[in-house]
C-alpha cells in the first residue's frame, strides 16, 4: 500500500462499516426474534382461528377457507423470517471480516471512479442505494478476481461494462481488526496467498473466497456450458473451486436453484465431511453430497453382494500374483470401456427382437405363468413399441392375470381348508385385515339391504327371504379371499418390481462364450482374455455377487430393458475425481439427471482405477457426453497445496508434469530416509512424528499402499508408542486432525500438513500402473513430504533428479 495515510483511511473505514453492521444487526436481532415468535404462536393458535364446522357444504367452505388463510399467514411470516434470518446472519458473518478486497473502477465515459469492497456477503447502506460491501459473487466483483489496474470489465445480465481498473487491493481483517493491507498487481494477492497457504492443514476444507485466481474463477462463474470439464493438476483446487461454484451458482439463481437441487458425487463417504463446511461458512445451505457407489447400492445392493471401488483396488494392488489377474485388469479396463457400452446398446437391440429372460411365476409349488408364456406374450407385442413399453405392457397383463388367478384360487382346496381352521394367533395380521374388510363390506351391504328393504316398502313388495345373506358364508368367503390375497402378495410386488425379468440370466449370457458374445452384439471383439473374464463373471453372478466393474453395467443395461430412471428435479451435477469414473458412469449420469449440468473435475494423473475415464484431451469420450458446442474444457496448471519444492518433486514423476506450475512457497526438500523395515521403520517414523509435532504440524499422514500395510503399520507404531495413530479404511466416519495412517486411494482429494510415505521400495512401487497412486500419495502433502524405503527406492523415485530431495543416511538404490 502506498502511505500511511491510505492505512489511516482504510482503518478509518472499516471502523464506520463495522459500526453500521453492528447497528444494523442490533436492529435486526428484536425483528427476528419476534417474528420467531409471531410464527410460533401462529402455529400454536391455529385452530383457534379457524372455525371449523363442516355441517353444510357452505359451512364446509368457510372452514376450507379460513384453514387455507391461516396457513397463508403463517407461510408469509415463516418466509419473511427465513430472510431475516438469512439477512441477519449473513451480516454476523461480516462482523469479524466484512471485507477482503477492493477494486476502484471507473466506468468508460463516466468521470468519478467507485470504489468497491467484496466481502462473502453484500452489505448496503441505510438508504439501501450505497453497497458498503458487495458480495463476492455480484457482476462487478468479478473485476476483483479477472483483472489487475489497467482496462476492465465485467459481464452484466445487460451486458459488458467497461472501463479502467485504478486501484486493487487486499485486506487481511481478523476479529475485526485490520492487520494487512495489499496493493496487488498482477496475480491476485500473492502475498495474501503466500499467508493463507502457509497455515496447517484442516480435518475440513476452508472456503478460497479472498483469494480465488483466475482461473479459478472462470470455473466458478461458468453458466453457459452445458458439462464443464476441470483438467486440473494435483492441489490446484479444483475442489475448492466446485465448492465456490455451487456458492455462486446458488446466489446467482436464488430464485429458483435450491442447495438439493445440486448434487457432489465425492470420491468417498469420508470426503463429504471433509467438504461440508465450506458452502455454510458461505452462508449457503449444502448441496446433496453422495457417491455412485451408493447409488448402486440403492438399486442393486438387494439383489447381489456388490464389490466396492475400494475392494477392487486391494484387489489391483494385492494380487498381481493371482493366476487370474491378467484377465481380471483387461475384464475391469474392458467394462469401463465405451466398445463394451455399445455392446450393451447393441444387446439390447437384440433382446428387443428376442432373447429376453423372463422367471416364470410359482406358487405353492406349481408353475402360475410360464416364462414361455411371458416370452410368448412379450414378442407378441407389435415390435415398433419400445423395449421399456413392451415390459410395461407385460407387466399390466401380468397384474391382470394374476388377478384372475387369485379369484380362482380362492376356491382352490387348500384355501377352504385354511379358512376352516383358521389359527387366530398365526395369522393374526390378515385376521385383522380380514375383519377391518369384513366390517367395510359388512357396512355396504347393510346399507344395501337396507335401500332394498326400504324400496321393497314403499314399493310394497314382499320381503325377499331367498336373498338375505348369510352371514357366516359370507365369512367364510372373506376369509378365504384373504388368505390367497396375503399369498398372492408377494407375487404382484415381484411382478410390480419386474422381477418376472431375469437380468442376472441376461447379463451372464454375455459372458458364455467369446462367440456368444460376437452373436449377441453385433459382432462385437471380446477381449483376447475373454473365457477367462467369462469364467470370472459367471463365478461371481451364480454367488449373486457382482465385480464393481460390473455393477455400471449390470445397471445400464437393465435400464435398456425396463426403463430409465430419471431425476428431474436436478439441475447441477458436481463430479470430483472424475477421472475415476468410467464412461459407463458418465453415460449414466447424464441419463439420469436429464435436466442437469454437469461439471466435471479431476486429474488424469492421480487416475488410479482400473474404470479411469481421460478429462480433457482430445479423444476424451467426455467430450461427447453433451457435444462438443455444449462443453468447455478448462485447465488449471497451478498448484498452490504443496510448497515449491515438494511439487517439483512430484511433479517430475509424471509425463507432461512440467506444465504444472508449483506455487512459489519454500519449504525443505522432500526427505528421502532408508530404514530397515519392521521394528526399525516404525521406531524411525515415530521419533520423525514426534519432530513434526514439535513443529507445530497438526495433521500428519502415513501413507500406505494398502490397507494390509496400513493396519500393520498402525500396529508398529502403536508398539513404539505412538497409539494416537488413528486407521483409517473405508468404513471410518471422518477424517481427523492428528496423526493418521491410511492408504493412498483413501486420501484421495485430502491434504495434510507431512506426508509419510510409509514404503516407497521398489517392492511397493514399481510398476507403470502404480506411478499415479505414488504420485497421488505425495501429492497430499502441503509442508513436508518423507519418503522411507528398506531396500531399493522405487524406480519412480530412482529417475528422480537427485537435486530434487534430501537424503538421510545412506545413498539411494542404483539408478537405472
Ligand atoms: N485460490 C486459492 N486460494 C487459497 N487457497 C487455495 C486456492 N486454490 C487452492 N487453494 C488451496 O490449495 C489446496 C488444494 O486445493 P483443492 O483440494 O481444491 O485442490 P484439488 O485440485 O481438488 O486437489 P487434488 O486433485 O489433489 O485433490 C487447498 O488447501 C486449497 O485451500
Amino acid at each position: 500500500m502506498s502511505n500511511a495515510t491510505d492505512w489511516g483511511r482504510e482503518r478509518e473505514r472499516l471502523t464506520l462499516v463495522e459500526a453500521k453492521l453492528a447497528a444494523k444487526i442490533a436492529e435486526l436481532d428484536p425483528q427476528v426474534d419476534g417474528l420467531h415468535e409471531q410464527a410460533a404462536d401462529i402455529r400454536k393458535r391455529f385452530w383457534e382461528e379457524v372455525t371449523v364446522n363442516t355441517s353444510t357444504s357452505e359451512d364446509y367452505e368457510e372452514t376450507f377457507f379460513s384453514i387455507r388463510q391461516q396457513e397463508a399467514v403463517l407461510a408469509e411470516r415463516e418466509r419473511s423470517q427465513r430472510l431475516l434470518l438469512r439477512q441477519r446472519n449473513n451480516l454476523r458473518r461480516l462482523q469479524a471480516s466484512p471485507y477482503f478486497g477492493r477494486v476502484d473502477f471507473r466506468e468508460a465515459g463516466e468521470s468519478g471512479e467507485e470504489p468497491v469492497y467484496i466481502g462473502v456477503s453484500s452489505f448496503a447502506d441505510e438508504d439501501a442505494m450505497s453497497f458498503l460491501v458487495y458480495d463476492w459473487r455480484t457482476p462487478v466483483a468479478s473485476l476483483y478476481y479477472d483483472h489487475v489496474p489497467g482496462p476492465a470489465s465485467y459481464d452484466t445480465p445487460g451486458g459488458t461494462v467497461g472501463g479502467t481498473m485504478t486501484l486493487k487491493r487486499q485486506y487481511r481483517i481478523q476479529d475485526g481488526e485490520l492487520r494487512s493491507v495489499f496493493d496487488a498487481s498482477v496475480t491476485i494477492g500473492d502475498e495474501l496467498l503466500q499467508q493463507v497457504l502457509g497455515h496447517g492443514a484442516d480435518n475440513r476444507m476452508k472456503s478460497i473466497v479472498a483469494t480465488i485466481q483466475r482461473e479459478q474463477n472462470a470455473v466458478i462463474r461458468d453458466d453457459r456450458s452445458r458439462m464443464l470439464i476441470v483438467q486440473g493438476a494435483a492441489g490446484s483446487g479444483k475442489t475448492s473451486a466446485a465448492l465456490q461454484r455451487a456458492a455462486y451458482l446458488l446466489y446467482k439463481y436464488r430464485d429458483r436453484l435450491k442447495a438439493d437441487q445440486i448434487v457432489l458425487f465425492s470420491p468417498n463417504p469420508l470426503f463429504n465431511g471433509y467438504v461440508s463446511t465450506v458452502l455454510p461458512e458461505l452462508g449457503e445451505e449444502n448441496m446433496q453430497q453422495t457417491t455412485f457407489q451408493d447409488y448402486l447400492d440403492y438399486w442393486l445392493g438387494k439383489s447381489f453382494r456388490l464389490e466396492d471401488p475400494f475392494d477392487q483396488i486391494e484387489y489391483a494392488l494385492t494380487q498381481t500374483e493371482a493366476p487370474d489377474y491378467g484377465a481380471r485388469m483387461a475384464g475391469m479396463a474392458y467394462k469401463a470401456s465405451e466398445a463394451y457400452r455399445l455392446a450393451l446398446d447393441a444387446y439390447a437391440a437384440r433382446l428387443g427382437e428376442e432373447g429376453l429372460r423372463f422367471a416364470g411365476i410359482r406358487f405353492m409349488g406349481r408353475e402360475l405363468i410360464s416364462a414361455e408364456d411371458m416370452a410368448a406374450r412379450f414378442y407378441g407385442f407389435d415390435r415398433s413399441i419400445r423395449l421399456p413399453n413392451r415390459v410395461a405392457l407385460l407387466q399390466e397383463w401380468l397384474l391382470r392375470e394374476l388377478a384372475a388367478l387369485e379369484r380362482k384360487e380362492r376356491k382352490a382346496q387348500w384355501a377352504q381348508e385354511k379358512a376352516q381352521y383358521l389359527d387366530r394367533g398365526q395369522y393374526a395380521e390378515s385376521y385383522d385385515e380380514l375383519l377391518q374388510e369384513y366390517r367395510r363390506d359388512e357396512g355396504i351391504f347393510m346399507f344395501a339391504e337396507q335401500y332394498v328393504e326400504a324400496d321393497d316398502a314403499i314399493h310394497n313388495r314382499r320381503e325377499r327371504v331367498e336373498d338375505v345373506f348369510d352371514l357366516a358364508d359370507r365369512e367364510e368367503a372373506l376369509l378365504r379371499k384373504t388368505i390367497v390375497k396375503e399369498r398372492f402378495k408377494p407375487l404382484r410386488r415381484s411382478v410390480k418390481r419386474l422381477k418376472f425379468l431375469d437380468f442376472a440370466g441376461m447379463y451372464g449370457r454375455l459372458f458364455e462364450s467369446g462367440s456368444a458374445y460376437a452373436e449377441l452384439t453385433n459382432g462385437t471383439d471380446a477381449p483376447a482374455e475373454w473365457a477367462e473374464i467369462c469364467r470370472q463373471t459367471a463365478e461371481k453372478l451364480n454367488r449373486r455377487e457382482l465385480f464393481y466393474e460390473d455393477a455400471t453395467p449390470y445397471l445400464y443395461l437393465k435400464e435398456l430393458i425396463e426403463g430409465v430412471r430419471t431425476n428431474t428435479q436436478v439441475r447441477h451435477v458436481f463430479v470430483d475425481e472424475g477421472q475415476d469414473y468410467s464412461v459407463f458412469q458418465y453415460a449414466y449420469l447424464r441419463k439420469l439427471f436429464p435436466h442437469a449440468r454437469m461439471t466435471v473435475l479431476g486429474d488424469f494423473g492421480q487416475a488410479i482405477f482400473a474404470q479411469a475415464t481421460e478429462l480433457g484431451g482430445a479423444e476424451s469420450p467426455l467430450l461427447r457426453l453433451y457435444g462438443e458446442a455444449d462443453t468447455n474444457v478448462i485447465r488449471l496448471a497451478r498448484s498452490y497445496r504443496s510448497t515449491r519444492e515438494i511439487a517439483a518433486f512430484t511433479r517430475a514423476m509424471l509425463a507432461g508434469g512440467e506444465e504444472i506450475v508449483p506455487f512459489d512457497r519454500p519449504g525443505p526438500k522432500p526427505l528421502l530416509v532408508r530404514t530397515e523395515s519392521g521394528d526399525a521403520r516404525a521406531k524411525r517414523i515415530a521419533a520423525d512424528l514426534a519432530a513434526l509435532t514439535a513443529e507445530g504440524f497438526g495433521s500428519v499422514a502415513v501413507v500406505t499402499k494398502t490397507a494390509a500395510e496400513a493396519e500393520a503399520a498402525r500396529r508398529a507404531l502403536a508398539a513404539c508408542g505412538r497409539e494416537d495413530a488413528r486407521l483409517i479404511d473405508k468404513a471410518s466416519p471422518s477424517y481427523e486432525k492428528g496423526i493418521m495412517v491410511i492408504p493412498a486411494y483413501l486420501a484421495k482429494g485430502v491434504e495434510f500438513d507431512a506426508v509419510l510415505i510409509h514404503d516407497a521400495g521398489e517392492e511397493a512401487y514399481a510398476q507403470e500402473s502404480e506411478r499415479k497412486l505414488f504420485y497421488t500419495a505425495c501429492t497430499r502433502a502441503m509442508h513436508r513430504l518423507t519418503l522411507y524405503a528398506a531396500g531399493a527406492w522405487s524406480p519412480f523415485v530412482r529417475a528422480l533428479d537427485p537435486a530434487l530431495y534430501e537424503t538421510a543416511a545412506e545413498p539411494i538404490g542404483p539408478r537405472e
